[in-house]
């Protein structure tokens, strides 16, 4: 199967530069509506879809997002990936503004926000020890290298706040007494769904402030996140086309992790109790289990 790479831009993030073929498509899902319109279109001769996860003009906060909704929708459109780009606060001393770091773990300290396809009358259970997609996750920090990215860390720990506030100073000094690196708000549960939909996953998280840990700086405060936003974004579009350039030059094979096939053992309900109306609205997320 070729690469079709689907991109959710995060804050900051509400289009890219320089695409061909571009088609503009509404959609619904039976989780209801994404966040956006899905944006189809080509670059560097590599099939992508464009998600803005918070709309354009930024309209949604991030426990209002419809998580199911944006990754159904990306399901449905046919891409083989998801790459996350997220503004985020800096948990360490040596991840300045300006870094990018492609995370490989998560801390999910949400609570408000429905985690799973799955419920009563289909139950799963998926694995989410790696949940990131390596290989995706190692193609995207080479592409920010090669965009001039002046720090790129392969690897940490994204703390998911459920905002929309920012964290206290207390909460900020305990996420780095447990080993994180960045903290937003945003990338769970989209990861677990991601999962749940058999989509490799990769989290490139560009840090935009200090959060509130650091006392020589001023507290985070949404003016200097947005100032350090723009210049990311620059990177990031960089980052995008450099990513879609490798997928040209090397075909697409399945992940390391086998995440193409995360559902193969993870539904537990008997066939005979399975919720007729929950299975139809499963067709995207788990066809290829449920219809054989
Ligand atoms: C604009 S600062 C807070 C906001 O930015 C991040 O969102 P995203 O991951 O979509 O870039 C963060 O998680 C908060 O939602
Ligand atoms: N300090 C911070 N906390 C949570 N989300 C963020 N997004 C950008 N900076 C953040």
């Amino acid at each position: 199967m070729s690469w079709k790479l689907g991109i959710i831009g995060g804050s900051g993030l509400y289009g890219l530069d320089g695409l061909e073929n571009v088609r503009k498509e509404t959609v619904g899902t039976p989780w209801g509506n994404p966040s956006s319109t899905l944006v189809h279109a080509t670059l560097e001769g590599v099939e992508l879809v464009f998600l803005a996860r918070h709309d354009e003009g930024h309209r949604i906060p991030p426990s209002d997002l419809n998580y199911r909704a944006n990754i159904d929708a990306l399901k449905r459109a046919g891409v083989t990936d998801v790459l996350s780009l997220s503004a985020v606060g800096s948990l360490k001393e040596e991840l300045a503004p300006g870094a990018f770091v492609v995370v490989d773990q998560f801390i999910d300290r949400s609570f408000a926000r429905t985690k799973s396809f799955f419920s009563e009358g289909c139950v799963a259970h998926v694995a989410m020890a790696d949940p990131v997609c390596s290989r995706l996750s190692a193609m995207a920090a080479d592409a920010a290298e090669a965009a001039g990215v002046e720090t790129v860390q392969r690897g940490g720990t994204y703390l998911v706040m459920e905002g929309p506030q920012f964290s206290t100073r207390a909460e900020s000094q305990l996420y780095r007494q447990w080993g994180c690196s960045v903290i937003g708000m945003t990338n769970m549960p989209e990861a677990k769904l991601a999962r749940e939909a058999e989509l490799p996953y990769a989290s490139v998280s560009m840090v935009t402030d200090y959060d509130c840990w650091r006392t020589e700086d001023a507290d985070v405060d949404i003016s200097d996140i947005l100032k350090t936003m723009h210049a990311n974004t620059a990177h990031a579009h960089a980052l995008v086309r450099n990513l879609v350039k490798a997928m040209a030059a090397n075909p697409r094979t399945d992940s390391p992790q086998g995440i193409e096939t995360a559902l193969e053992f993870a539904i537990i309900t008997a066939p005979e109790k399975r919720d007729p109306a929950l299975l139809a609205k499963l067709d995207a997320v788990a066809g290829r289990v449920l219809n054989r």
